[in-house]
């Protein structure tokens, strides 16, 4: 059996002129929880959907759990739980009744599980789907992807529609525990402060392409904020993996991949700097819209 759970090599994907997958590789190993980053539109619906064989990919090959979504979908559903971002329901059912629809689909379903999840998320068993609230339908669908016991489960952007506090117990409980039962997890999100605390790894997403993946420990090691005086900056030129620099009074403020070399860089120069730790959100947000092109030329002034 694959290490790695999910296995995605070099897909591709077009809409028309739309290139909005190109060369997408990422890996999770098995039992590892992988939060996928990326703005609106930057294609991660399009990538989940492809996982689970909803949409054929254009180039590159997908394996969940040792199998090609391409080809063997039916059995990587019985495999595989999977939130989609607009889950939409038999709204006519009771969540009582859902859950003995779904279950002879699947030979694993664990009705004293899902009893367990409706619990916890406090479901009404017996009111209609069509009138429960937002959160509970999301809480529902993630019940019905989870009580199958499945490997890998995919969740797109599971917290929306969640409020603070929901989401804080979604992420502490439910990621934890599938954690802790040894799952393989994807979840998209926008919400990254809160993803700090539960994935292992991340990968961003941008332009078509996983622009960075990584363990969130050492990728918050990597990037760093320095904060130097611009008369000391002199002649030194970009660093390796400059991600964002602005000016700020008579500071520069540069933001790098690879805080340990550019540490290294100013201290044989002699350059003093102050280090500001970041947050996923701002690390994120340096590589989707940090700028790089206001780099001190010497004897020029800072573009701000
Ligand atoms: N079936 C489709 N036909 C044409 N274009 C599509 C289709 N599905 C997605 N797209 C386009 O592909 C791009 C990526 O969309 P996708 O929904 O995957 O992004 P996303 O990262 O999930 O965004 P969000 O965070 O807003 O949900 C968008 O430009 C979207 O318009």
């Amino acid at each position: 059996m694959s290490e790695s759970a999910v296995k995605i090599h070099q897909i591709q994907k077009r809409f028309g002129k739309n290139e909005v997958l190109q060369d997408v590789s990422l890996e999770i190993p098995r039992g590892q929880t992988l939060a996928l980053l990326g703005r609106n539109g930057a294609g991660k619906t399009t990538l989940i959907r492809m996982l689970l064989g909803l949409l054929p990919p254009d180039g590159g090959s997908i394996l969940i759990d040792g199998y090609d979504p391409t080809c063997e979908a039916q059995k990587l559903r019985s495999r595989v739980g999977y939130l989609a971002e607009d889950q939409t329901m038999y709204g006519w059912m009771t969540p009582t009744e859902l859950c003995h629809f779904l279950k002879p689909f699947y030979p694993a379903w664990n009705q004293s599980l899902a009893d367990d999840y409706l619990e916890r998320f406090e479901i009404p068993r017996h009111q209609r789907i069509d009138k429960l609230s937002k959160g509970q339908n999301v809480k529902l669908g993630l019940t019905l992807a989870l009580s199958h016991e499945p490997q890998v489960v995919i969740l797109d952007d599971p917290a929306l529609g969640l409020d603070t506090i929901a989401r804080k117990e979604f992420n502490r409980e439910l990621i934890e525990h599938l954690q802790a039962a040894g799952r393989t997890v994807l979840f998209s999100s926008h919400l990254l402060d809160e993803v700090e605390a539960v994935a292992d790894a991340v990968a961003i997403l941008d332009g078509g392409r996983i622009i960075r993946q990584s363990a969130t420990e050492a990728l918050r090691a990597d990037v760093k904020r320095f904060v130097l005086s611009l008369t000391q900056v002199g002649e030194l030129s970009p660093p390796a993996g400059l991600l964002d620099v602005r000016r700020w009074e008579e500071q520069l403020i540069v933001t790098v991949d690879g805080a340990a070399e550019f540490a290294e860089q100013l201290t044989s120069r002699w350059i003093e700097y102050d280090i500001v730790e970041l947050s996923l959100d701002e690390i994120f947000e340096s590589f989707v819209i940090g700028r790089t092109q206001a780099w001190p030329q010497a004897g020029n002034p800072v573009v701000v």
